[in-house]
C-alpha cells in the first residue's frame, strides 16, 4: 500500500534557519528538501527563459516577480506526484500561497519565529559556497579549514545582504509580505510557529511535531512503509 504523501512548507526570515531545520527533516523522515532558491539557481544555471529573467531580479537584491516564481515552481510540483516534499522559501507572497493552495492541498506549514538580533549575529557570520549553496557560520557550523568549502575546498564568500544595514530593510520586507500568508495558514489550521534563538533547542519540538504527522524514517523497521 502506498503511503499517504506528506507536503509541507518552512517559512521564516533569512537566516531563521530554514536551511538548516529542512535539511534535518529530509534527513530524519524522508521528505524531499525543495527550496525555491535552489530551483532559481538551477534555472539561471542552465539560462531557461525563466532562470535569465529570474537573474535579472536577483542581481539587484530584488524578489522575483511571484508570476515567474509560479511558473516556474508549480509544475515541478505537480510532477511531484510520487514524493513526500518540504517546500523552503515558496510561498513568500500571498498571490504565491493562492497559486500553491490551487494546486495542492498542504499538509502543515512551519514558521520560524526569530529574534531580529539573533538574525543579524548569524547572517553577518555566514559564508556561502556559491557553487553549491552549502552554508557555513563561523560559530554554529564553521568549515573544516577557515574560508574554504569543506567538499571542493574553494574560497567561502559573504554577500553584502547578509550585512546588519541591508538586512533591517530585507526583514521589514519579510515582515510585511509574510503575514498575510501567515493569517491564511492560520486560518486553515495548518499553521504551527516556533520560537526561540537557537536552531538546536526548536528542532526537538518540530522532531516531535512531525513524529505524530509522519512515520520517522525507519531504517530497520519494516512495519512502516518508508515515504517515497
Ligand atoms: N549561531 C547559530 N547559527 C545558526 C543556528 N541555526 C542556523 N545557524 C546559521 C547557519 C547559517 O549560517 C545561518 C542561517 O541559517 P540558514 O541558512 O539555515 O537560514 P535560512 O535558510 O532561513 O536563511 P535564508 O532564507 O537562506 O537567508 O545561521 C543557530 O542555532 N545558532
Ligand atoms: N518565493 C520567492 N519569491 C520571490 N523571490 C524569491 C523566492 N524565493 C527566492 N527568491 C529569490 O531568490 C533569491 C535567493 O533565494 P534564497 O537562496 O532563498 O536566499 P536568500 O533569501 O537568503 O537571498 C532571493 O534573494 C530572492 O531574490
Amino acid at each position: 500500500m502506498m503511503a499517504k504523501l506528506f507536503r509541507a512548507v518552512i517559512m521564516g526570515p533569512p537566516g531563521s534557519g530554514k536551511g538548516t531545520i529542512s535539511e534535518r527533516i529530509a534527513q530524519s523522515f524522508g521528505l524531499k528538501h525543495l527550496s525555491s532558491g535552489d530551483f532559481l539557481r538551477e534555472n539561471i544555471a542552465a539560462n531557461t527563459e525563466a532562470g535569465v529573467l529570474a537573474k535579472t531580479y536577483i542581481e539587484r537584491g530584488l524578489m522575483v516577480p511571484d508570476h515567474v516564481m509560479t511558473r516556474l515552481l508549480l509544475p515541478r510540483l505537480e510532477e511531484m506526484t510520487r514524493h513526500s516534499w518540504l517546500m523552503d522559501g515558496f510561498p513568500c507572497t500571498l498571490a504565491q500561497a493562492k497559486a500553491l493552495n490551487s494546486t495542492c492541498d498542504l499538509d502543515l506549514v512551519i514558521s520560524l519565529n526569530i529574534p531580529y538580533e539573533t538574525l543579524k549575529d548569524r547572517l553577518s557570520d555566514r559564508w556561502i559556497h556559491p557553487a553549491s549553496g552549502r552554508v557555513y557560520n563561523m560559530g554554529f557550523n564553521p568549515p573544516h579549514v577557515q574560508g574554504r568549502d569543506d567538499l571542493s575546498g574553494e574560497p567561502l564568500i559573504q554577500h553584502d545582504n547578509d550585512q546588519p544595514e541591508a538586512l533591517v530593510a530585507r526583514l521589514r520586507h519579510y515582515k510585511d509580505v509574510a503575514k498575510p500568508v501567515i493569517d491564511l495558514y492560520k486560518s486553515k489550521g495548518i499553521l504551527h510557529m516556533f520560537s526561540g534563538t537557537e536552531t538546536d533547542r526548536i528542532w526537538p519540538y518540530i522532531n516531535s511535531l512531525l513524529s505524530t504527522k509522519i512515520p520517522s524514517r525507519p531504517e530497520t523497521d519494516t512495519q512502516h512503509i518508508p515515504l517515497p
